[in-house]
C-alpha cells in the first residue's frame, strides 16, 4: 500500500448550483477540499456583492456538520456590472474573482457578455485592485468547428483583451487544449490557467465509445489525445502557472440523457483519486501537492491550508458510487473508465 500526504486541496473551478441540488452535491467537494471557487452560473446568476454574499450563506447553511470549508465567491460578469459594487465585494474580503462568460458559451451563459467594450471599465478597475478574471475561453461563433473554439478565443479574444488591459489578472478556466497551455506558458505574468480531472483523464473518443456517452460531454468539450497528454504534461510538470480547477458541474440524468443534453461532468467524489492516479501515471507524485493545493493559493494570493489530506493506493481498484442522489434527482458521477486504486484515506486539521 502505498500512502501520500499533502496539503489539504482546494478546488478553483466549483459549481455547487443551488437548493436540493447544493445540498446533495456540497458534502462531495467539502469532504475532500478547504476552499473552492464557486461559480456563479446560477438561474438567476451571482452578478452583485449582495447576491455572493446571500449565496455564500446558502452554502454554509448547507455545509454538514463538522466539514471544514470555504466558499471563495464569484460575481458574474454583465453588460451592467457596476466597477463600485465588484470593488466593494473585493475590499470587504467577500469577492475572489469575476467571471466572464461569453454569451451563449456554456451553461447559463446568455447573461454574459456580448459586446466587450461594455466592459471595459469593470474590467480597468479588476486590473488596478488585482483581482483576478475567471474566464470561459470560448468564442460562440456557429460558424467556428466547436473543437477550435477554445483556440480561436486565445487569439481573437483573450490575447487582444489582455493587451488592452494591462494588468489584469486572468484564468484561463479548464483549458483543453496543447494551444491554451503554450499561451498561457508564452506569458510571464498575469496570467495562469485550471485544469480538470476529467480533460487530463479522457479524450474525446469517450464521447462516441460504443454509441453517444452523453456523461462525457463537457464544455468545453474534450478534444483530442495530443490536447489531453499537453495538459497532463502542464499539469504534473510544477509549473505554478497550472493548478486544479475541477469544473464538476452536476446536472440531473433527465437533464443529460435526453435529445439535447446539457454540458457538465460530475467528479466532485472521486476528484482526489483521479487525480493520484493521473500523477502517479505520469510518474509525477512528487508534484500533486503543487498542482492540488500550493500553485492555485498562490495565484489567488492567499496562504494554503495548514491540514493534510492522506491518499491511498488500495490493491484492489476503490469502488465509487455511480450515482449521488440529490433531492432533484439523481446525478451521475465521472466514470474514468479505468480502474483506480487510489482512495482519500484521511483529512487532518
Ligand atoms: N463545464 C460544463 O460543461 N458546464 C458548466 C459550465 C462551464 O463551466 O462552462 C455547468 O455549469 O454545467
Ligand atoms: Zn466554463
Ligand atoms: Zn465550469
Amino acid at each position: 500500500m502505498t500512502q501520500l500526504t499533502i496539503r489539504t486541496p482546494d478546488d478553483w473551478h466549483l459549481h455547487l448550483r443551488d437548493g436540493a441540488m447544493l445540498a446533495g452535491v456540497l458534502p462531495h467537494s467539502s469532504a475532500d477540499f478547504a476552499r473552492a471557487i464557486i461559480m456563479p452560473n446560477l438561474v438567476p446568476p451571482v452578478v452583485t456583492t449582495a447576491q455572493a454574499e446571500a449565496y455564500r450563506q446558502r452554502i454554509l447553511a448547507a455545509l454538514p456538520e463538522g466539514h471544514d470549508f470555504t466558499p471563495l465567491m464569484v460575481l458574474y460578469l454583465t453588460e451592467g456590472t457596476e466597477a463600485d459594487d465588484v470593488e466593494a465585494g473585493f475590499r470587504s474580503g467577500l469577492v475572489k474573482a469575476v467571471k466572464l462568460y461569453p454569451a451563449g458559451a456554456t451553461t447559463n451563459s446568455h447573461g454574459g457578455v456580448r459586446d466587450f467594450s461594455k466592459v471595459t471599465a469593470v474590467l480597468e478597475r479588476m486590473a488596478e485592485i488585482g483581482l483576478p478574471l475567471c474566464v470561459h475561453g470560448e468564442v460562440t461563433d456557429p460558424d467556428v468547428d466547436i473543437f477550435d473554439r477554445e483556440a480561436v478565443f486565445l487569439e481573437k479574444v483573450l490575447d487582444p483583451l489582455r493587451r488592452r488591459i494591462p494588468g489584469l489578472r486572468v484564468v484561463l478556466e479548464h483549458v483543453t487544449t496543447r494551444n491554451g497551455i503554450e499561451y498561457v506558458r508564452s506569458q510571464e505574468k498575469d496570467l495562469a490557467a485550471t485544469i480538470t480531472v476529467h480533460h487530463l483523464m479522457i479524450n474525446r473518443n469517450a464521447i462516441f465509445a460504443g454509441g453517444i456517452r452523453p456523461h462525457y460531454y463537457c464544455l468545453p468539450v474534450a478534444k483530442r489525445e495530443e490536447h489531453r497528454l499537453a495538459l497532463r504534461e502542464a499539469a504534473t510538470s510544477g509549473d505554478a502557472r497550472f493548478f486544479l480547477g475541477t469544473d464538476s458541474a452536476p446536472h440531473v440524468d433527465p437533464a443529460k440523457e435526453c435529445g439535447c443534453g446539457c454540458a457538465g461532468i460530475y467528479t466532485a467524489p472521486n476528484a482526489m483519486a483521479c487525480l493520484a492516479h493521473v500523477f502517479e501515471e505520469e510518474g509525477a507524485l512528487d508534484k500533486l501537492e503543487a498542482f492540488a493545493s500550493l500553485n492555485g493559493p498562490a495565484f489567488y494570493r492567499l496562504p494554503p491550508n495548514e491540514g493534510q489530506l492522506v491518499l491511498e493506493k488500495r490493491e484492489e481498484p476503490v469502488p465509487v458510487p455511480d450515482k449521488v442522489v440529490t433531492g432533484d434527482g439523481t446525478v451521475t458521477v465521472f466514470d474514468p473508465m479505468v480502474p483506480v486504486r487510489w482512495t482519500v484515506a484521511a483529512r487532518r486539521s
